[in-house]
């Protein structure tokens, strides 16, 4: 049973991915201190959370059992994400349920801030009529400057064209050609700073759009101009936007997210020209059932069969290529754990290839799956594909990935070698559809092996009689075997032999077979099964 915490309000139609599934046993706690949720957080395998709660450093290093933290939203800037790396912990985030939700929004902040809605509404509620008052400004045939032209942005740009605004668009993946496609401007900031007369931000808070909207990129704008920000607080500083807002050069903004929520600057959530709303960005129904329902799904996907689509800290893949490498995910990682078992020896160079379809494949996912198995052999077992860059590289430890169109008599096959000193060991493998995972050579001898839990890898004098002495030594110790794959290098020469047996060889037992003439070397090895093989 895996058991998942929610600490933010959250759709309860969206979870019932994890609240109708008996693997899963879901908690919601709310409004949890730091304190509180680092003593409740030590016996929780995955945590859900919106944007309130502020996933430290302190929470994730209590975090003993915590294999995902889901964010049900887009902006994960409330995780600590080098802490959940370090700590091997995948984050993912649901990164469209709530686009259309934050641009609506986006219009909405626009048109009421044009349109002066909240004075006039807030006016007239209090009994006044003041129409001279509030006489706004249209959008139409205006400029309009979208910062960030990704999921909101863009979304955001094709509704304003509806408005026959004007619109610059600037982001660093912008091309002419898609902006031309979409019927907007490409530009850069100057050129929004100096035409534009609404400027909307839509990028997430780095270190470089943090203070991107400042004073003295304020002082470059056009009197009048109006600024909207949906997106996350700092990226418009928010006393330099103050500052503009009463001198009267900028006429208004509209804000939903804040340097700190909730917000301390009273010069700008009490300001009549600076509309406000708390976060209300993603706040409809249908997107918060469709971001609950998006990591809901992701986290039964990610405990049951090991599938991941948005993770923050891991190589993104799409589905089709998630698709395609699923059937390589645990040979590959069967694999390396054999070959160390074989080998035993820390490896210090470490060469992957992939011949054939998988050339065009992005197998990034792979090459982490057998890396953290080749290093958990020594190292510690919290490795795994999240962390296990950053351990490769605090060890200095030399890897290398070679891709290859050739397809070495396979459809696809991947081989991984490793090297301590002048020693090395190789491994390789393939799938066959219809067939499954196949060990297809180990160091250079070619097998076709399908992996199972227990094995014994013997290299021995190809003479006659091999087979039979290691066979009665197994069957005196009633060890049964399942399979055995023969391959020699030349008749007469050196040859190996593999078994898969039905329960682990004793110590005893791999020493009487050492010890049978001409055999050189007898290895056992246990690798790891998928629940239902084993
Ligand atoms: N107010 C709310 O409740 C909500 C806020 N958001 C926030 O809206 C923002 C945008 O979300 P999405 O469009 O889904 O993200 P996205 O990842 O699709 O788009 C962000 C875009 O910003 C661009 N960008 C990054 N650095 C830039 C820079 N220095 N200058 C210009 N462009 C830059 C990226 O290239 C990317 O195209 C995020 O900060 C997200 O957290 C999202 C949903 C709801
Ligand atoms: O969960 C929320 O309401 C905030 C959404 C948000 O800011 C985001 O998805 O980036």
């Amino acid at each position: 049973m895996y058991k998942v915490i929610v600490t933010d309000p959250i759709s309860q139609t969206g979870i019932h991915a994890l609240t109708s599934n008996s693997n899963f046993q879901v908690t919601q706690l709310t409004d949890l201190s730091e304190a509180e949720l680092i003593s409740q957080i030590p016996e929780y395998d995955a945590l859900i959370v919106r944007s309130q709660t502020q996933v430290t450093r302190a929470i994730i290093q209590a975090a003993d059992q915590l294999r995902v933290i889901a964010r049900a939203g887009v902006g994960v800037d409330n995780i600590d994400l080098d802490a959940a790396t370090e700590k091997g912990i995948i984050v993912i985030n649901a990164p469209s349920g709530n686009t259309m939700a934050a641009t609506e929004h986006t219009l909405a902040m626009m048109l009421a801030l044009a349109r002066n809605i909240p004075r006039a509404w807030q006016s007239l509620n209090s009994g006044k009529w003041e129409r001279k008052l509030f006489k706004g400004v249209e959008l139409y045939q205006k400029t309009l400057g979208v910062v960030g032209m990704g999921r909101i942005g863009t979304e955001v740009a094709k509704r304003a064209k509806g408005f026959d605004m004007k619109i610059l668009g600037y982001d660093p993946f912008l091309t002419e050609d898609r902006a031309k496609k979409m019927g907007i401007i490409k530009a850069d900031l100057d050129t929004i700073a100096r035409e534009a007369d609404f400027i909307t931000v839509h990028t997430p808070l780095t270190p470089e759009t943090h203070g991107l909207i400042n004073a003295e990129f304020l002082a470059k704008t056009k009197p009048g101009v109006r600024f909207i920000n949906c997106a996350r607080g700092g990226i418009i500083n928010e006393q330099d936007l103050v500052d503009a807002v009463n001198s009267g050069h900028v006429a208004g903004a509209a804000i939903d997210v804040f340097e700190q929520e909730p917000p301390q600057n009273t010069g700008l959530t009490q300001n009549p020209n600076i509309i406000v709303t708390p976060h209300l960005g993603a706040s409809t129904a249908e997107a918060q059932e469709k971001v609950a329902q998006s990591v809901s799904e992701e986290i039964v996907s990610i405990f049951m069969t090991g599938g991941v689509q948005h993770a923050i800290n891991l190589p993104r893949i799409s589905a089709a290529v998630q698709q395609k490498i699923q059937p390589y995910l645990t040979l590959s990682e069967q694999m390396a754990e054999l070959l160390m078992q074989l080998f035993k020896k820390a490896p210090q160079k470490i060469k992957i290839n992939y011949y054939g379809e998988l050339f065009l494949e992005d197998t990034g996912l792979l090459t982490r799956q057998m890396i953290k198995a080749l290093l958990s052999y020594y190292l510690d077992t919290s490795i795994n594909i999240v962390n296990v860059m950053q351990v490769l590289k605090a060890h200095s430890l030399a890897y290398s990935v070679q891709k290859n169109a050739a397809h070495k008599g396979f459809t696809n096959f991947i081989e991984l070698e490793i090297i301590h000193d002048d020693e090395k060991a190789t491994i390789a493998c393939t799938y066959l559809p219809g067939f499954g995972g196949r060990i297809v050579s180990i160091n250079g001898y070619r097998i076709d092996m399908e992996p199972e839990r227990y094995l014994l890898y013997i290299s021995h004098a190809d003479v006659p009689g091999m087979i039979g002495n290691v066979g009665s030594t197994l069957g005196q110790a009633s060890i049964n075997i399942g399979s055995m794959y023969v391959g020699r290098q030349t008749i007469g020469g050196e040859a190996v032999m593999i078994l898969t047996v039905d329960r682990a060889v004793p110590e005893a037992t791999l020493k009487q077979i050492k010890d049978l003439p001409d055999l050189h070397d007898a290895q056992f090895a246990e690798i790891d099964m998928p629940q239902a093989e084993k």
